[in-house]
């Protein structure tokens, strides 16, 4: 009766899951995705060249070497932005390949072109000659991701006043820069700039940064990135960033003007859900654009689903391809174990990088949840010494009854990777005693969490002594 059983709207992560989901269930599936969009934000302009970029600033400037090697220690000394792009372009250029061979390999069809609701069963497909080719569909997935929020006040000229889309195409690397915004995006950035050496201010009109993440870990972030030379500007709001001859303006509320070359404005994003015209299909977004959904991901029309970044946060990658899967799964009959949430890591690749997977302090404080932490220095572990990070550390919350692991928060080289031994075991529900007990490869910075559950029972122990 319907051409598909399963349209997915938009190929990022969340769409591309769904859609291989929908294909191994053995159903009838397509994807609609704008021209040289194939993989998304991710691939294209957020994830992946962001990632990319940073691994190759890590490896030019030769930063994580400096301990050993004297700060004066460069593998290139004149950087330009085709040394990165190079690396960016080859990277975003593979994993396309890969989405389109995994796509076509699982028959997924692929239509090329803006799509937007006719009815709730029915879209139109804009393609890019001009015409209009309508298809029909009995559930649908609607994986359409946000684009960088653009408020009038900032003179956007994509060379010198850019968004964080438009950052990947500067023509050369500014010697100093007003990033707008410390959210993940901003300080990401902030910290591949200053690594190049460039300038950075970071305007932040809240008072603390990242602050959904461990206080100590957010702190020794600062520390380091204020050693690059960031200047940060937080309990600060920016009015308007202006256009000059030679350089850009940054005006703050408080009065404040801020001179740089380069201004990337990362405030926040907007849910792509404009040109969807949502009504035909009786559905609406909210004023950032973004989709309500119930635990399942439908939308208030069940057989529509909502996955990614259109439906707001947590907004990554990560969680968008597990939402993809299991929206497919659900439209199916497929049962899903659990629900995505208490598990979920995040992963900040600034540099160095932070991850965390569980609560902080601060939560379990504020929950009257007793705890105790161990810390691990990666300046005590052979592997840090080897590395020449000394200022990495991984820290443990325990349950001071009962030992579970309530939180694990890491800083510093490998973070990113380490913290998924933390997720694994609260997600086994062992307790610490497992880490205590584990013998770890040596030497490893995986050894930080025999290390870190060592310092916590020790601490334990201290306070059983006293209760007899
Ligand atoms: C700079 C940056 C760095 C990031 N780093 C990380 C990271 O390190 N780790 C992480 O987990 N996450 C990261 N993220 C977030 C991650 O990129 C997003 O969470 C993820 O891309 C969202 O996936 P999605 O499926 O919602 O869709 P998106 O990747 O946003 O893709 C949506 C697609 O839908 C298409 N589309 C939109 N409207 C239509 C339409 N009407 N018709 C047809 N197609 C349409 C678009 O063209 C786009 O290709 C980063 C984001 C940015 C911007
Ligand atoms: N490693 C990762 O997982 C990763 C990396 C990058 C992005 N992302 C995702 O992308 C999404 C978008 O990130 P983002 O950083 O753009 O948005 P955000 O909304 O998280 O951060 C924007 C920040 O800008 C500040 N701000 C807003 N207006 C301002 C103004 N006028 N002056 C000064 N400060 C202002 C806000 O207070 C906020 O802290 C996030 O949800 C994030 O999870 C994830």
């Amino acid at each position: 009766m319907y051409d598909y059983d399963l349209l997915v709207i938009g190929s990022g992560p969340g769409g591309q899951k769904a859609a291989i989901a929908g294909a191994k269930l053995g159903r009838r599936t397509a994807v609609v995705e704008k021209r040289h969009m194939l993989g998304g934000v991710s691939i294209n302009t957020g994830t992946i060249p962001s990632k990319t970029l940073r691994e190759a600033i890590l490896y030019l400037t030769g930063i994580n070497q400096r301990e050993m090697y004297g700060a004066s220690y460069r593998l290139k000394n004149t950087i330009t932005v085709g040394d990165l792009s190079a690396r960016t372009q080859h990277v975003i250029g593979r994993e396309i390949d890969v989405i389109r061979s995994q796509l076509s390999r699982n028959r997924v069809e692929t239509l090329v072109g803006v799509a937007r609701f006719v009815d709730d069963h029915t879209i139109g497909v804009s393609e890019p000659d001009g015409g209009v080719r309508t298809v029909t569909a009995e559930h649908i997935v609607i994986a359409v991701g946000t684009r960088p929020a653009r408020p009038e006040s900032v003179a956007f000229d994509g060379r010198n006043i850019v968004d964080s889309d438009q950052i990947l195409a500067l023509e050369e690397l500014p010697s100093s820069m007003v990033v707008v915004g410390a959210g993940v995006i901003g300080i990401e950035y902030a910290s591949m700039f200053a690594a190049l050496g460039t300038k950075v201010t970071v305007v932040e009109r809240r008072e603390r940064m990242l602050d959904f993440c461990d206080v100590e870990i957010v702190e020794a972030l600062k520390y380091q990135l204020r050693d690059l030379a960031v200047t940060f500007r937080f309990r600060e709001s920016v009015s308007r960033v202006e256009r000059h001859d030679g350089g850009t303006l940054t005006v703050l509320a408080s009065g404040k003007r801020i001179p740089a070359d380069t201004v990337m404005y990362s405030a926040g994003r907007q849910g792509l859900t404009d040109d969807l015209d949502l009504a035909n299909a009786g559905l609406t977004a909210d004023a950032r654009g973004r989709i309500e959904v119930n635990d399942d991901y439908q939308t208030t029309v069940p057989h529509i689903y909502a996955v990614g970044d259109v439906i707001g946060f947590p907004a990554l990658a990560a969680t968008s391809m597990e939402q993809g899967r299991r929206a497919a799964y659900h439209a199916f009959g497929e049962p899903v174990r659990g629900s995505l949430g208490a598990l979920q890591p995040i992963g900040i690749y600034t540099i160095p990088e932070v991850s965390y997977v569980g609560r902080t302090e601060d939560e379990l404080t504020e929950a009257n949840v007793p705890f105790e932490v161990g810390i691990s220095r990666y300046r005590e572990l052979a592997r840090g010494a080897i590395l020449g990070d000394s200022y990495g550390m991984l820290k443990l919350l325990v349950h001071a009854e009962n030992g579970t692991l309530l939180g694990v928060h890491v800083f510093g080289t490998g973070a990113t990777e380490l913290i998924h031994i933390g997720q694994t075991v609260m997600g086994c529900g062992a307790t610490v005693d497992y880490l205590v007990d584990a013998v770890f490869n040596y030497p490893t910075l995986a050894e930080s969490y025999k290390v870190a559950a060592l310092d916590a029972v020790n601490k334990m122990r201290a306070v059983k002594r006293f209760l007899g």
